[in-house]
């Protein structure tokens, strides 16, 4: 078979229209039908780029020269977002940002799940569409039900060639009464300084390792697509408090000496600071993970930190030895203060620890919850399993409503945490088990558990099939789905459309502002 020719080459200037973006929030163009993703470029734009890599199916371009740029093109208020990694879209207006967002969410049902969402002829939606041009948006995911990586999967779909919009149309399952509703995604009135979490990598300055010097610590994102750190000093997605603390566990570190880990040797000590700030009670924890267990002048630290930081109510070391990207090992241990820091949603007090799973965003949070709660459709009697609970959060917003709620989720620091959390709010009718989903409510559903209602919150990777099969066979009203990425939320939805739950409403919710994330809540009900 003849190879097919790919018309661009390294180095190459072309013309691009940019027709969509990436779910990593690239533009995405096309030279004499061969895709490439270009960075900073919105929808709308003409632009000239540089070819910068070509693969078989797709490259990557860098944009040069705008001959015309977009209407909701605004100037990115942070001085280092065109090297850090962190943000994505600060160059796109955030009224635009939250129509791509939506849109995205559209698209990724239609072209992943197959399935029809109402109001939406195939390939007409309106706005900025989230993807490539016609061609593009009709490509179908046909790998298989699981990706073997997510962005791999994502890109072979926008650069999958023609042909293939008879058979989305064809195989797009009917979801009954016109298609599922998706909402316009809910936004925040003020879109910055959102967060209560930092997780910042920790280096060493370049300029003092080549010259030999002792060497200052440095902290940011990674520059975008590597492993380089970006020193910065004030993040404006990132609580106040957070950044100040990430200033001073640097400068304490320069103070007292400690090295910096290297991904390269595997050497050096402090690997990460990972910091959480309780919205509504202001309290800290500073979380210092280092490659052994061993932190030179730890006392030091330790009043460096409460001396210069008086909101920290805990300081916590985390012990990570592996060559691996997972920021937390298995060894934590408390170096002052509380095991915990508490924070508070809607009057309910949560405790929180440092390898437990807490959304970042609170106010949205609220926004989140209070959807998942109003899709459960409780009137007091349910019996509710709540999948993938973290530390009971949406479980304990549940109970109030609910006859009885059964929690499960795999980190057992955040089970500890849930329980104390149901007891520190006087809930009696929520209990919580250890372990994969995928197993323990089998399990239940052996032992005669029969929930009226499953909400499911699992990590980007989606539900596992296991978990997906237990549902059918336990036969709910209703599925709450809640998800942070949207392609293997589509996934999942097909699974449970073909045994026999109908895809209701999806209401896309702005967690995280400035990137490319989205996150929804779907109603599912029973036939
Ligand atoms: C997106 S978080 C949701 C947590 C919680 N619902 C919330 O809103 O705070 C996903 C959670 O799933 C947990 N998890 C990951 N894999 C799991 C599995 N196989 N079984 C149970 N929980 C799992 C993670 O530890 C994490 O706490």
């Amino acid at each position: 078979m003849m190879k097919p020719t790919v018309p661009v080459g390294k180095n190459d200037t072309v013309t691009l229209d940019i027709t969509g973006l990436t779910h990593e929030g690239e533009g995405v163009g096309r030279a004499d039908g061969f895709t490439l993703f270009v960075q900073g470029a919105l929808p709308g734009e003409r632009v000239k780029a540089k070819v910068l890599k070509v693969k078989k199916t797709y490259g990557y371009a860098k944009p040069i020269e705008w001959l015309q740029s977009s209407p909701d093109r605004v100037d990115a208020p942070c001085p280092i977002y065109k090297q850090c990694g962190g943000c994505q879209l600060q160059h796109f207006s955030y009224e635009a940002q939250l129509v791509w967002k939506r849109q995205h969410v559209v698209d990724t049902l239609e072209r992943i799940g197959k399935l029809q969402v109402r109001g939406e002829e195939a390939g007409t939606g309106a706005g900025a569409r989230s993807s490539g041009d016609g061609d593009a948006d009709r490509a179908v995911e046909a790998t298989g039900t699981r990706f073997a990586s997510e962005a791999d999967g994502d890109r072979a779909v926008y650069a999958r060639g023609k042909g293939l919009a008879n058979e989305a149309d064809a195989d797009r399952a009917t979801s009954g009464n016109g298609g599922i509703i998706v909402h316009p995604t809910i936004g925040m009135d003020e879109p910055w300084r959102y967060r209560n979490k930092a997780q910042v990598p920790i280096g060493m300055a370049m300029a003092d390792l080549e010259n030999g010097a002792a060497g200052s610590l440095i902290g940011g994102f990674y520059a975008r697509g590597s492993h380089r750190i970006v020193d910065m000093d004030a993040c404006l997605i990132q609580h106040e408090h957070n950044d100040e603390a990430v200033r001073q566990v640097k400068a304490i570190g320069n103070r007292v000496g400690i090295s910096a880990y290297d991904e390269a040797t595997g050497r050096g000590i402090l690997r990460h600071v990972v910091v959480r700030t309780g919205f509504v009670t202001g309290e800290m924890m500073v979380v210092l993970v280092t490659n052994g267990p061993r932190i030179p002048r730890v006392e030091d630290w330790i009043a460096g930190i409460r001396e210069t930081l008086p909101q920290v109510k805990s300081i916590v070391q985390n012990v990570n030895k592996r060559q691996t990207n997972v920021i937390f090992g298995d060894e934590t241990r408390t170096l002052w203060g509380s095991d915990v820091i508490y924070d508070e949603l809607d009057g309910i007090r949560f405790a929180i620890s440092a390898r437990s799973f807490y959304q970042v965003n609170p106010a949205q949070t609220l926004r989140l919850y209070q959807s998942a709660v109003d899709y459960a459709g409780l009137t007091g009697r349910e019996n509710v399993i709540d999948a993938y609970c973290g530390i009971g959060t949406i479980s304990l917003f549940l109970a109030r409503r609910a006859g009885h709620v059964y929690g499960v989720e795999i980190v057992p620091e955040a089970i500890e945490d849930a329980k104390r959390n149901a007891e520190l709010n006087g809930i009696s009718n929520a209990s919580f088990e250890a372990g994969p989903a995928e197993v323990v409510i089998p399990r239940w559903r052996s032992e005669g558990i029969r929930p009226d209602v499953i909400v499911v919150d699992p990590p980007r990777k989606g539900c596992d099939e296991q978990l997906l099969d237990t549902i059918l066979a336990m036969q709910p009203e209703r599925v709450v789905y809640v998800s942070c990425n949207p392609a293997t939320l589509a996934r999942d939805l097909q699974v449970l459309e073909a045994g026999g739950y109908r895809t209701v409403e999806v209401q896309p919710v702005d967690m995280f502002p400035h990137t490319s994330h989205v996150e929804s809540v779907c109603l599912l009900v029973k036939g």
